[in-house]
């Protein structure tokens, strides 16, 4: 089966990630050596972990590696608060809960994914801005090198500065594939983590209608 990205090879890969590599040469130079150094490193991983059938199938596997990594990462390359800027004239008193929020991200320990959900709710104050917004302020945080508790804070963080609102609270519910598929290898173990700012921080009612809504 082919894909769009399968005519992709290493320059045109670092240019569609890094457009700025388009106007400087050093710097295409720069990241092919890296990416090369990288490509070598897999294959002697590979070696290391006993995968040594010069199977040529897997001729392109530390290149397909790189082009992964690449894409669980692409929150580095924007500015997940950016988002928020649109905001809109709504007349909202109560707060705005947007639920079952699906992520991916990548354990900064194991480079092994983490997944699950993210809820967020927001009092606002004066803005309010689109719902979709909220999911993509996840995905711009997920799509790194993570732990639970810091996506779960920088979500919070994102929405309290650009809306100022009266209060934010962010739970995610995660599976850790390096808790489920190795190491401990507790397969149903799941971790719950929480954020708030502001009202969400000390008022009982806003936080238990929160998590009656996300139940
Ligand atoms: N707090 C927190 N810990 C995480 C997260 N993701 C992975 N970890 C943990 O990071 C820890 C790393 O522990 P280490 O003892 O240094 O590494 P390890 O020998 O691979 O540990 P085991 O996973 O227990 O085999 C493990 O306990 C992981 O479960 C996360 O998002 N938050
Ligand atoms: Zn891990």
């Amino acid at each position: 089966m082919t894909t769009n990205n399968d005519h992709y090879n290493e320059a045109e890969l670092l240019a569609s990630y890094f457009p700025e590599t388009a106007n400087n040469s050093e710097l295409l130079q720069q990241k092919l050596t890296d990416v090369q150094q990288i490509e070598q490193a897999l294959q002697t991983l590979m070696a290391l972990c006993g995968q040594d059938d010069n199977n040529p199938d897997l001729d392109k596997t530390p290149f397909r590696v790189v082009k992964a990594f690449l894409e669980y990462t692409s929150g580095y390359r924007e500015d997940p608060t950016a988002h928020l800027e649109k905001v809109f004239d709504i007349q909202q008193n109560d707060p705005i809960i947007v639920k079952d929020i699906e992520f991916y991200s990548m354990c900064e320990h194991h480079f092994a994914p983490f997944f699950g959900v993210a809820h967020v709710a927001y009092l606002p104050d004066q803005k309010v801005t689109g719902l979709s917004k909220i999911a993509r302020v996840v995905e711009g945080y997920a799509r790194r090198f993570q732990v639970q508790e810091r996506l779960t804070n920088q979500i919070a963080d994102a929405i309290d500065t650009v809306l100022q609102p009266k209060g934010v609270m962010v739970a995610i519910e995660a599976k850790h594939l390096c808790v489920s598929s190795r190491g401990a290898k507790k397969e149903q173990a799941q971790t719950f983590t929480l954020a708030s700012r502001g009202a969400y921080i000390k008022d009982s009612q806003l936080r238990s209608e929160f998590m009656t809504a996300i139940k």
